[in-house]
């Protein structure tokens, strides 16, 4: 079965506003897809719905294989060396030290290893964070504006990991303002959902 995630006639309220109704996709392995549109149009509230950090109003969410996320909340710890910080999550995602060795090499980390998450740059912030997407194993990756403060070398970096991924059977769900350059990327014009 090479489907991973399925959302059926999909509907999302924030606050008292409907953002989206009748929302249906799916992603096969080896798929990408691009929900573009303009502020608030509901791109990130879509990405927590996956995530299962938000309960649709109406319609299904299934995935088969794990998600890892990666938004605008910090998700390492800022007091721990960023190495430390990543094997954290490898604990929890229950993969070994070699992914997270892998993974900061893909992000070209490994000189940050020794450095407190909290003295990051904004820009190497978001690699650490897209370095833990890449250890966890996760087949489905759910990224939302994962290149904001990055620069041009860490955004190939980024761009070479997710279609690694995809050649390695994952699936990639992307919010952000730019396509970035990836090959063959479905889209989703969330501004004409409204
Ligand atoms: N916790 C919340 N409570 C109520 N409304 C919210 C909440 N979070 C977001 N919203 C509203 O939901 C709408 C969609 O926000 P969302 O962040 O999903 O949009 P977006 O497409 O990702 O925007 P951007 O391009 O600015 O990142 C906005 O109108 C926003 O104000």
């Amino acid at each position: 079965m090479s489907e991973l995630l399925r959302l059926d006639r999909v509907a999302c309220i924030r606050g008292d506003r409907l953002l989206f109704e009748g929302l249906s996709l799916a992603l096969a392995r080896g798929d990408a897809l691009w929900l573009r549109g303009p502020n608030g149009a509901g791109k990130s509230s879509l990405i927590r719905l996956v995530a299962g950090l938000l309960r649709p109003a109406a319609g299904t969410v299934e995935h088969r294989e794990r998600v890892a996320l990666i938004d605008e909340a910090a998700a390492l710890d800022a007091e721990l060396p960023l190495r430390r910080a990543l094997d954290v999550w490898a604990r929890i995602d229950t993969v070994d030290g070699q992914a997270v060795t892998r993974a900061m090499a893909d992000m070209a980390l490994a000189p940050l290893a020794e450095v407190p998450v909290a003295m990051l740059s904004t820009g190497q912030r978001k690699r650490a964070a897209m370095a833990r997407v890449i250890a966890s194993g996760a087949p489905i990756w759910l990224l939302d504006e994962p290149a904001n403060g990055m620069d041009d070398a860490a955004q190939a970096r980024l761009v070479a990991a997710i279609a690694r991924h995809r050649a390695n059977g994952g699936a990639v769900l992307l919010a952000s303002h730019f396509a970035l350059g990836i090959d063959d990327l479905a889209e989703l014009d969330m501004g004409a959902l409204a």
